[in-house]
């Protein structure tokens, strides 16, 4: 959410959140946004104020409308390649002391792909991030009325974790409206699910996570590994004590006391509790994760995960989106691998496939919207939902245009800053491929390449011609040497012609 310096009433009250890069890389206290070094300096915000889509109706209600303005409206503007929210960073992708020199883009593989070592790595990186303050941000833990405690001069900010933070970050995103007290809480909001920003947001949630690990390791090579969850079956092939937990052999629901994560106690838990009282997740831990890979008996229909050729098939899905841009929308790719639609692209409300049948196939804390990045398997199970996106820009050519400009849910707009991220990013930052803007890459094989109903007719219809053609040759032969054979009886009929006309002549003289 925001940067520690900015968690102040002074902050709040000012409206700017634009710290300095003092010491690192300024001598002067003072100097926001490294203004006097070149990095950048302190400006308005932009806010998309395009019409959103009809789910929301509360205007002027919720903390999140137009982010980050009911917290912020200034922020540092970062020159080139600098970044992040003093502009002490580089882009992604980029590093030196100019930010001037391209790394190569890390390459985000498949789990079952790393060497023993690289797993312990892993598995230790995310361990370490559970266990290790947020050096850079903390999190609200009331609704802007009650951030500033006038009385102590305070505010209600929290520190969290590293990866507690990535878990806050979706709850806040998902969570509903506030209505006031003693009036609860209404849905129709969803700033990450149910529209194109989806995969937009999902994707800097992700980078996010990468990079604090890349700082917390040092280590600008870490790049997290992906799930490929489209194997069907009724398995997790990664649900091992080396990888993100097995299935405990005492409570069918829990991960094995062999897995590091057995001990991971989830944050956000308590959904109802913050809905009626008017407060926000905070850092307090709660219960073990909970786990039942395809024990949901009441749902047979995600009991398996998504099959290859589902993934196959939603890649060939042409559209980036279609009105209404939500949960309902037909033959869109974003709903399709978002998992509201057939994998062909077809809408149909009681299907659930892809990504959200993963969730689901989880049964338990990663099934649960408010919770579910609390299970590790999060991180695997969105990374290759995210290779499946970065494959369909790659195959449909990226063009802006595909992104919706207005008219998507509140938060989905082309132009809207993702919420809750500081410094503001807006969805189309994030509608490009990875490798050539992001810093990262995937080593994925995807599976062989499906026939659209056209390509089969094509093939079909020159097959046909091609029959016709291979008969065609074969009776024009066939007369041919016919014919041929008449060819070569005639100098025989012309050479016996003379001769029985010889003959004839030779009978007649007789
Ligand atoms: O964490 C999530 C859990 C989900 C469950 C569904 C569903 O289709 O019912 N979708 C989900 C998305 C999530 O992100």
């Amino acid at each position: 959410q925001f940067p520690r310096q900015c968690a102040t009433p002074e902050a709040l009250l000012s409206g700017e959140c634009c710290p300095g890069v003092f010491p690192q890389l300024s001598p002067d206290a003072s100097d926001q946004c490294g203004f006097t070094v070149g990095r950048g300096l302190c400006g308005p915000i932009s806010v998309d104020s395009r019409p959103h889509g009809p789910q929301y109706q509360l205007d002027g209600t919720d903390d999140r409308e137009q982010w980050p303005i009911r917290f912020f409206n200034r922020t540092c503007i970062c020159n080139g390649r600098f970044y992040g929210s003093n502009c002490g960073s580089c882009r992604p992708g980029w590093t030196g002391d100019n930010c001037d020199q391209q790394l190569v883009a890390v390459v985000r593989r498949n789990i079952l792909d790393l060497r023993a070592e690289e797993r312990r790595r892993f598995i230790g990186a995310l361990d370490l991030a559970k266990n290790t303050v947020h050096p850079d941000y903390v999190i609200a833990t009331r609704h802007y009325n009650e951030l500033i405690d006038q009385e102590r001069n305070t505010t209600n900010f929290q520190n969290i974790s590293i990866y507690d933070f990535f878990v806050w970050t979706h709850y806040y995103s998902v969570s509903k409206t506030f209505l006031g007290p003693g009036q609860g809480s209404a849905g129709g909001i969803d700033f990450s699910h149910e529209g194109p920003a989806f995969l937009t947001w999902h994707r800097y949630h992700l980078m996010q996570l990468e990079r604090d690990i890349q700082n917390l390791l040092q280590d600008p090579s870490f790049a997290l590994p992906y799930w490929n969850f489209a194997i069907g079956g009724n398995e997790c092939d990664i649900c091992t004590d080396d990888l993100v937990g097995a299935r405990s052999n005492f409570d069918q629901n829990l991960l094995s006391p062999n897995s590091v994560f057995s001990r991971w106690q989830v944050v956000c838990e308590f959904v109802e509790d913050y809905e009626s009282l008017g407060t926000i997740c905070n850092n307090t831990a709660g219960n073990s994760i909970r786990r039942n890979p395809a024990g949901n008996i009441a749902r047979p229909m995600v009991q398996r995960l998504p099959e290859p050729e589902d993934v196959v098939l939603c890649l060939e899905v042409n559209l980036f989106d279609t009105p209404p841009f939500f949960s309902d929308s037909t033959e869109s790719f974003r709903n399709t691998i978002e998992g509201y639609s057939e994998p062909s692209g077809q809408y149909n409300p009681t299907v659930r496939s892809l990504h959200n049948l993963a969730h689901l196939f989880l049964n338990g804390t990663g099934g649960q919207t408010h919770l579910s990045p609390n299970d590790p398997i999060f991180v695997l199970l969105h990374t290759f939902t995210d290779a499946v996106f970065d494959e369909w820009l790659r195959r449909h050519n990226v063009d802006i245009n595909q992104y919706p400009l207005e008219d998507a849910p509140i938060g989905h707009n082309r132009q809207y800053n993702m919420v809750p991220f500081w410094p503001p990013v807006s969805n189309i930052e994030m509608f490009v491929l990875a490798t050539d803007n992001l810093g990262y890459s995937y080593d994925v094989q995807w599976p062989s390449q499906a026939l659209s109903s056209t390509e089969i007719v094509t093939i079909a219809v020159i097959a046909a011609l091609c029959l016709v053609a291979i008969i065609f040759a074969g009776v024009t032969c066939a007369v041919r040497r016919r014919s041929g054979k008449n060819e070569v009886l005639q100098p025989l009929l012309g050479e016996s012609y003379p001769r029985y006309a010889e003959d004839k002549e030779n009978t007649e003289s007789v």
